[in-house]
């Protein structure tokens, strides 16, 4: 991962180069900053974070993406001109945040929107729940029309943001508001074509994390190979929850066809949390040396409910988290094998990914027949 400045002193006022997880030792390949930011920086896919000043969109940026607390985002300057960052923690999950400053004027001549919409994979616009919205919702109308009108080909997201200060009803009614005024504004407009999607999200919880996921997960082509082969493990092998988790951000980029429940998903990133905290504390050499992440990543959590968590190292960058009862764990030989198997088909779906060039998206891949080379084995104990 690497981080491109707009200006040294606006990086240094946001302490980004303290929170930034480097010295994390995943073995992340830092790649040259000048030469990834007058070369291949520019063409990777980009995401743009949109909204009123003081929406939150830096918070989301930082929290996410460089382990800020979310305490911490209370002391955060506002943005004043637009900040690059570039997250090449993996080529599934290899793209540029640019954060935009709040009072982004379309008019300015000196703006030019149309370069900016027209790389870009998803646009994330972020509305401030706990303010009146009615400002913003113009804003939204202002900017996912002009955005469409250069690349129709954009995702556009809408985070109804800092719902922690929200009652449960609350959030409920806020979010059919704003998807009802903001559909209205667009049929007034005839632009129904135009999709936007609405996530409740705050700082405070997972609910940021698994909005960016589903995010992410849109800008990769190859996420139906992966949900098949997540698929086709966890049936196999007795398991009955597994997610593909980017372990630096904790953003998962596949998981299998079995609806998603947020208390799954917290306690694999909270897994992540306790296997990296431990590692980072216990994993290194005597010297420090070493990668707190590794081929050797494994652990296993017992829970107290006879379930049991379970992950594994697939890539330098991606962790397989599972969740499955006491009884299935049984028989590890085949978990163990069909991790095997499972690994090496998305390496082979990883090296064909890095291999495609990319545009405004992570470009698609024919990497479907590497499931036909999978040979996993099955729960009765015959290898297929
Ligand atoms: N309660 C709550 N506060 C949040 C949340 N996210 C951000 N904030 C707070 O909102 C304030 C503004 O956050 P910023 O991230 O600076 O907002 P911004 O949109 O980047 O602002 P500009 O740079 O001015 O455009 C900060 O005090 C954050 O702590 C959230 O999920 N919940």
């Amino acid at each position: 991962m690497s981080i491109q400045y707009e200006e040294p002193a606006l990086a240094e006022s946001y302490g980004v180069v303290d929170s930034f997880p480097k010295d994390f030792g995943y073995g992340v390949e830092e790649p040259d900053i000048e030469e990834e930011s007058t070369t291949s920086g520019d063409s990777k896919p980009r995401i743009l974070l949109m909204g009123l000043r003081r929406s939150g969109k830096s918070s989301i940026q930082k929290v996410v993406f460089h382990k800020m607390s979310p305490n911490e985002t209370l002391f955060l300057e506002s943005t004043n001109k637009i900040y690059k960052d570039d997250i090449s923690s993996s080529s599934f999950v290899n793209f540029q945040i640019w954060d935009f400053p709040g009072q982004v004027d379309f008019f300015d001549p000196t703006f030019d929107y149309e370069m900016i919409f027209r790389g870009t994979g998803a646009l994330i616009f972020v509305i401030d729940a706990q303010d009146d919205y009615v400002e913003a919702l113009g804003r939204l109308h202002l900017t996912v029309s002009r955005a469409y009108r250069v690349n129709p080909e954009i995702n556009f997201e809408v985070f109804i943001h800092k719902v922690d200060g929200l009652s449960d009803d609350h959030k409920i009614e806020t979010q059919r508001d704003v998807h009802q005024r903001a559909n209205d504004d667009l049929a007034d407009a005839s632009l129904e074509k135009l999709h936007l999607s609405f996530y409740l999200t705050s700082i405070y919880d997972h609910s940021i994390f698994e909005a960016f996921s589903k995010v992410v997960q849109k800008l990769i082509p190859q996420l139906p190979t992966l949900e098949n082969l997540v698929n086709i493990f966890i049936s196999n092998s007795g398991i009955e929850k597994a997610f593909l988790f980017d372990v630096v951000s904790k953003i998962y980029i596949a998981t299998d066809s079995s609806p998603v429940d947020m208390q799954s998903y917290e306690l694999c990133c909270d897994m992540i949390d306790v296997v990296i905290d431990v590692s980072c504390i216990y994993g290194l050499r005597e010297d420090g040396s070493g990668s707190a992440y590794d081929k050797e990543s494994l652990a296993i959590i017992k829970l107290n409910n006879t379930t049991i968590l379970y992950l594994k190292e697939v890539t330098k960058f991606l962790a397989l988290v599972c969740i499955l009862r006491e009884e299935s764990f049984e028989k590890k030989g085949l978990i163990d094998y069909n991790f095997h198997c499972f690994r090496k088909a998305i390496q082979e779906v990883f090296e064909v990914g890095s291999l495609t060039q990319r545009t405004g998206r992570l470009q698609p891949s024919s990497s479907n027949n590497s499931l036909s080379s999978v040979k996993f084995g099955v729960l009765n104990g015959s290898a297929v």
